[in-house]
């Protein structure tokens, strides 16, 4: 199959405002495989904990599967980015037709083995590396679905399971995208897991990725649907690694589907968009305890009022 590769390459003031704004638009017209390929400014520290090659330009890539319609989409995907005029940003759309082969494992090369915290390491599945005692080892190949553990978005939520995963603890994923984080939650202890993603290509992915972690799919539940279609069971745990406007259209629904002791990781929020985050999380009368960031990314910690 032919797909369209588009490249949104771009120059902002606030490049992860950008970033999630382009993102979003790229989601709203169902891109699949969404990569931002952005330079990072500090160098690799020789362990991978970064991307191998410092992309020249601000990039962020979707594909869409070549058809009559794609050159009118990339169109009005080009037309949306360039109403854009209120934000300071230069942005070039450009698309190329690629055989799904070749652009599937394409960004592999920039994907190694990525030490989260002192405990957790994520390791593309197709990279060798001996565990240290002690370390819990992602494996993970995405696909086409997003979280290498190399996205600051990504690598905050897994730090926070670790601090906040207890054993047998339940945990919804909303946007499970590679099922990074239910592999991770699954290996920190978590009991029952379910996740969605409006994406079932990143839910097929998910499975894959936790039958390949030997993650038992007995107490896994996985769904292409939106939070709102779910059954209002109660979880200990919640992450939703979404963009802020996502996550403040699904807060009541998160609110419905917290346990009254129950904590969300909720994370992809740039620091200009927490007082959105914080007013959706007053009207549900959720309240956040921890706040920490990476680069201009935003997690929360949030839980019930008492
Ligand atoms: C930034 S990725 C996060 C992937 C993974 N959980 C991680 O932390 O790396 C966001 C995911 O949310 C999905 N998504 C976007 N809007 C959604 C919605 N309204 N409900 C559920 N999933 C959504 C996207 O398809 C994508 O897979």
């Amino acid at each position: 199959m032919k797909f369209k590769k588009v490249i949104a390459r771009f120059d902002a003031d606030n490049i992860e405002l950008a970033e999630e704004v382009i993102c979003h638009i790229f989601f709203s017209f169902n891109l699949k495989g969404v990569i931002c390929d952005v330079p990072i400014p500090e160098p690799d520290e020789g362990f991978g904990t970064r991307t191998l090659k410092t992309p020249e330009y601000n990039s962020i890539i979707g594909y869409l599967p070549d058809t009559d319609d794609s050159d009118i989409m990339i169109a009005e995907i080009t037309e949306r980015l360039a109403g854009l005029s209120d934000m300071d940003l230069q942005v070039d759309v450009l698309s190329e037709s690629v055989d799904e082969k070749d652009w599937a494992h394409a960004w592999k090369a920039y994907f190694n083995v990525t030490r989260i915290t002192g405990k957790i390491v994520v390791k593309p599945e197709w990279k060798d590396y001996t565990p240290a005692p002690g370390e819990v080892i992602i494996n993970i190949d995405p696909g086409m679905a997003f979280g290498t553990g190399t996205h600051p978005t990504t690598s905050m939520c897994l730090a926070l399971l670790e601090e906040y995963v207890q054993p047998g603890k339940t945990l919804l994923d909303v946007g499970c995208g590679s099922g990074i984080l239910m592999i991770g939650a699954a290996k920190l202890g978590a009991g029952a897991m379910t996740g969605i993603d409006v994406d079932p290509v990143a839910v097929d992915i998910t499975q894959q990725n936790l039958e390949k972690n030997a993650i038992a799919l007995d107490g896994v539940t996985l769904g292409a649907v939106t939070l709102d279609k779910t059954p209002e069971i109660r979880y200990d745990l919640i992450c939703a690694n979404i963009i802020a406007q996502v996550i403040v259209s699904i807060m009541p629904d998160i609110a419905t589907r917290l346990a009254p002791d129950g904590t969300a990781i909720l994370s992809g929020i740039i620091e200009e968009r927490v007082p959105d985050i914080y007013a959706a999380l007053d009207a549900q009368n959720l309240r956040c305890v921890k706040k920490i960031s990476q680069e201009e990314w935003v997690a929360l910690v949030v839980c019930h009022k008492r």
